[in-house]
């Protein structure tokens, strides 16, 4: 059967969704600006090249070391990439799928806000299970986005 995918695709879903996408990967990015603001805060450096901005010889080695502040970051930078790469492949599919204006805007919602909140979560941090809660929430959204597509390519 022939479509004509100018009747199926929403406009308005697919421009929020670009919305959504600019906002978290602002979002991404900035976790490499915080983890270079603890790198500097806390004189700790992966490169000696960077380290040697701080001091010569035997001082410069000392920077050359991990600090659980940069780690802490990086893990966060590491969690987003692990789960927003595919939350934009699988929400862009997503939002060419015919579905309604108001589902998709409450997945890319709950989607953002589980992120921020994660983020906040692991840097702050607040105990456990809130982490784990606010990832598991992105987790689903991405999960749900996938089983509508299911659905859609097996009606076609
Ligand atoms: N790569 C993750 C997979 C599971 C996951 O993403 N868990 C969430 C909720 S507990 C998390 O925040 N993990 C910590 C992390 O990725 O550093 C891990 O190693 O933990």
């Amino acid at each position: 059967m022939k479509m004509d995918l100018r009747e199926f695709i929403d406009l308005e879903v697919v421009v929020v969704y670009i919305k959504y996408i600019i906002i978290l990967m602002i979002k991404m990015m900035l976790m490499s600006v915080v983890t270079a603001y603890y790198r500097m805060k806390n004189k700790a450096f992966s490169n000696p090249e960077d380290a040697a901005s701080y001091g010569k010889g035997e001082q410069a080695k000392k920077y050359l070391r991990t600090d659980p502040d940069v780690e802490r970051v990086r893990r966060i930078h590491l969690n987003d990439l692990e789960n927003i790469i595919p939350f934009a492949i699988v929400g862009f599919l997503y939002s060419l799928s015919g579905v309604p204006y108001s589902t998709a805007v409450l997945h890319y919602r709950l989607f953002l806000g589980s992120r921020i909140f994660h983020t906040i979560a692991y840097l702050v941090p607040l105990p456990q299970p809130c982490r784990g809660l606010a990832w598991l929430i992105g987790y689903l959204v991405t999960f749900s986005m996938i089983y509508k597509l299911i659905l859609v390519s097996l009606a076609m």
